[in-house]
């Protein structure tokens, strides 16, 4: 059937669609830049690369208080510090008003810088369902001078998984062996169930042969090994969004409801935690993120 309204008419609803549609992208970005999936440098940057993109089109004072332990008391303050008006748009920051912004962001939010003098002891973490298993598998099959470590743990396998290969499979009494005995570089109750820990023998092995080594493991297990190693290359995997991190959980399947909900709790803290690792590398493509970390182990 044809379209009986008045061009006029159809011009105004796609306009009202894309105010939508735009309104919902920046409350996609303010989440990410409250969950710290993103830096506000990082939001900055994109709203003066495009300033009619999303990023641009946020008013200063929304982009303000997205940022964790900013308010609406300390957001008026910071504006009037930096000499910039509330009604500001991102994209419409003069010259000498991006400089102040980026400053201050840099002084109170310093992004992590890579650090010199790394090892090629690779340790892969990040929030649940970033990725983290896919990465290293595709790191194990693409890049076979890099040595997956296999972790013990005293979970039960799952349908396809071979001791030695994916895990090893351990009982408990097997589990306090190894930890009374000194044999894991590092170990961890992970979601509060059961426990996985790195055996100390292989990476060595590994390391003495000049070879790199890759560990998934969780961030109590990262802390440990930076602990125990600092000069471990520590890698930080993030979601692409927020809401691409909530998708990959909810399409994985493998958790109900309520863990999931759980999980999604732990990722906001452990999100905030990227500052203490050396490296961050965005998987939004698995191949391009799996290569990242690969290059930073040669
Ligand atoms: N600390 C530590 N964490 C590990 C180790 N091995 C695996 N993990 C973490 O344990 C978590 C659970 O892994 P897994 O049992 O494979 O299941 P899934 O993440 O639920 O699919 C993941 O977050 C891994 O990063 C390890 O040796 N030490
Ligand atoms: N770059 C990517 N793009 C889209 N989906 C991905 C990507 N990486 C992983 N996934 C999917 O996300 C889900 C979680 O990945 P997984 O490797 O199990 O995460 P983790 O080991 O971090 O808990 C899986 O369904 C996986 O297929």
């Amino acid at each position: 059937m044809a379209d009986s309204r008045t061009p006029p008419e159809v011009d105004r609803v796609a306009a009202s669609r894309r105010a939508v549609a735009a309104r919902r992208e920046r409350a996609a970005l303010k989440n990410d830049v409250a969950t710290r999936v993103i830096t506000p440098q990082e939001l900055l940057r994109r709203a003066l690369d495009a300033p009619t993109s999303p990023a641009g089109a946020m008013r200063i004072t929304e982009f303000l208080t997205s940022v964790p332990a900013i308010g609406a008391g300390k957001r008026d303050r910071i504006l009037s510090d930096l000499g910039i008006s509330p009604v500001k748009r991102l994209g419409g920051l003069g010259a000498r008003q991006r400089e102040a912004l980026r400053a201050f962001l840099d002084t109170r939010f310093p992004e992590p810088a890579p650090r010199s003098g790394r090892s090629r002891l690779l340790v892969l973490a990040g929030p649940t369902a970033v990725g983290k298993g896919t990465v290293a598998a595709h790191i194990k099959e693409h890049h076979p001078d890099i040595h997956l470590s296999v972790s013990a743990t005293t979970r039960a396998p799952r349908p396809g998984e071979v001791h030695g290969e994916h895990y090893y499979f351990v009982d408990d009494a097997e589990f306090d062996r190894l930890v009374a005995e000194g044999e894991l570089l590092e170990w961890a109750t992970v979601h509060n169930a059961y426990r996985y820990g790195t055996p100390r023998g292989p990476i060595e092995r590994v390391l003495a042969e000049g070879s790199t080594v890759l560990l998934e493991i969780d961030l109590q297990g990262a802390r440990q090994v930076r602990a125990a190693e600092p000069s471990a290359t520590l890698v930080f995997l993030l979601p692409p969004s927020w809401d691409e991190l909530v998708n990959r959980l909810i399409g994985r399947g493998t958790e109900g409801p309520e863990e999931q909900a759980r999980r999604l709790r732990t990722a906001r803290g452990e999100l905030a935690a990227q500052a203490e690792f050396d490296y961050r590398v965005v998987n939004d493509d698995v191949a391009r993120a799996a290569a990242e970390i690969a290059a930073l182990g040669s």
